[in-house]
């Protein structure tokens, strides 16, 4: 469950137990590393509309599609026994564990410190009514050294040096902390199914790291083609292991859904030099390569272009149209298109992935921040932070136009750089656009002008500048369906 579905009830009495002493400052600043000013910022802003801070806090981190089990983790930190009672009814019952190894360890601590216990501080609250002055401070701060999952992707405050994860490593942690190690483990599983890694078994996948397998680079890393148990991967590399990486890895493991065109994830690996994540390995390279790179590959044909598109427009509609809130992937673009050897597409990359608006009376959340490839973003996400399902479809249209001319989303040597601009620009110019078609097969034997045109036709209306005018990805993909190409049943 998503921070922003928590129950009203729940959320109001968490907001209750967070505002008492100001403690959700101390949740907001130590334990989800928000700045000093953006604290500051979120209490004036709860004050300007007389609302709760914590529940400004919660607003703000769950657009960042925290989960509740996060939340329980940073609150068990805390040792903020009442909010942790409060929203346990909604955690899964394996991290009940937790709160009941916390229950028993601290209450010698409350003997020793004669802070009262949680349940008498919760009735003394509620009799309280809005008085917290005379509140008891529930159980808090009093035990260090408690560890969190080491693969949980929160970063633990109390570890006392980096646990490097082999797997000699890890039968050398779970004699140290006995079986505290595969119980956290355990709760990992629960939040992903995803299995770990250890780095040392990629490391041998990959020949150590051979040049040769080396398959590209990317923003994050190298990505490397390697053999793991037998079984051919594609093993991303991340540059360094800090704390963005790991809650990068466990956004990934939590927004992995399955479908024959979304790139499966096969494993992830934390706590080695570097942090890893293993994919399908997709022999056909990336669309980017097959569309750009001189390889031994012959160009794409355009039943091969249809049915990339096809299977594109598949996967994304799967992901805006699942039940409860939509999936937006939020970089989609040739080179997160990968291809096997029969040229079926899988979406990859989903690092960026992000829960969309949720609720029938919304239509975008307001994100703090944008992320992306700029040509293939649309003015209300990159301005406004404004993002939808749209912003998906905005990029799916640049990616169509590339897939028809070949053209690069940005190209500082034409009158209009971006190519959606351009192409909207050609457009009212009223140029024929079956003469951008691709130069490898504009004029020969496998030119296809009328597919040019139909693929050209769907970028601009994916690309249209009002959000609200532009197609969803399931019309999309019945307009796609409903084309008569040569070849279309090839991989539907
Ligand atoms: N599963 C895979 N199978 C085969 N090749 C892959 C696989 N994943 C990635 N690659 C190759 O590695 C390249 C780099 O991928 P990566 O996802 O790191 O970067 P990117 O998507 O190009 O850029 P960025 O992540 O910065 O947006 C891809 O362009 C592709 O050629």
């Amino acid at each position: 469950m998503y921070i922003y579905e928590l129950p009203f009830e729940i959320n109001k009495e968490l907001c209750r137990l967070l505002d008492i002493e100001d403690y959700w400052k101390e949740l907001a600043g130590n334990q989800m590393k928000y700045s000093a000013f953006d604290v500051t910022d979120m209490e004036q802003t709860a004050r300007r509309l007389a609302v709760s801070p914590t529940n400004q806090l919660f607003t703000r981190w769950g657009q960042l599609n925290h989960r509740v089990e996060e939340l329980f983790i940073l609150l068990y930190r805390m040792k903020h026994m009442p909010a942790l009672d409060c929203l346990k009814p909604v955690v899964n019952t394996d991290f009940h564990k937790l709160l009941s190894k916390h229950r028993s360890s601290s209450s010698v601590k409350e003997k020793n410190t004669a802070i009262v216990k949680d349940n008498s501080y919760k009735k003394s609250s509620q009799k309280s009514d809005g008085n917290f002055g005379s509140i008891p401070l529930p159980v808090m701060l009093i035990e260090k050294g408690a560890h969190l999952p080491a693969s949980s992707g929160i970063q633990d405050n109390n570890s006392p040096s980096p646990n490097y994860e082999t797997s000699t490593d890890i039968s050398k942690s779970s004699s140290t902390h006995g079986d505290k190690g595969n119980e956290d483990d355990e709760i990992m599983k629960n939040v992903s199914a995803i299995p770990r890694m250890s780095y040392d078994e990629l490391r041998e996948a990959t020949d150590n790291w051979a040049d040769r397998n080396l398959l590209g680079r990317g923003g994050f890393g190298q990505v490397f083609k390697g053999e793991w148990k037998h079984l051919p991967v594609a093993v991303k590399r991340l540059r360094d292991n800090n704390d963005r990486n790991k809650e990068l890895i466990r956004e990934m493991c939590l927004n992995q859904y399955r479908h024959d065109n979304i790139l499966p994830l096969y494993g992830y690996s934390l706590g080695g030099p570097e942090a890893c994540l293993v994919y399908q390995l997709m022999s056909g390279g990336s669309l980017e390569q097959r569309l750009r790179v001189k390889t031994h590959h012959p160009p794409l044909t355009w039943s091969q272009r249809y049915n990339i598109s096809h299977g594109v427009a598949r996967g994304l509609q799967f992901l805006h149209n699942m039940a409860g809130t939509p999936l937006i992937h939020g970089d989609i673009k040739p080179a997160n298109i990968l291809l096997d050897t029969c040229l079926m597409p899988k979406i990859g990359d989903f690092g960026l992935a992000r829960k969309g608006p949720y609720g029938e009376d919304r239509t975008h959340v307001k994100v703090s921040r944008v992320y992306g490839t700029k040509p293939y973003l649309p003015d209300e996400y990159l301005r406004s932070r404004c993002l939808s399902p749209a912003v998906d479809v905005y990029s799916y249209g640049v990616v169509m136009v590339e897939m028809a001319t070949a053209l690069v989303a940005i190209d500082r040597a034409r009158p209009e750089p971006l190519l959606s601009a351009y192409i909207h620009h050609q457009n009212r110019l009223g140029i024929d656009m079956a003469s951008l078609e691709d130069p490898v097969l504009r004029g020969t034997a496998h030119s296809y002008p009328a597919l040019c045109r139909a693929f050209v036709s769907i970028g601009l209306h994916c690309t249209k500048f009002q959000r609200h005018e532009r197609p969803t990805m399931l019309e999309v993909y019945k307009k796609l369906n409903d084309m008569d190409v040569p070849g279309k049943n090839f991989m539907m």
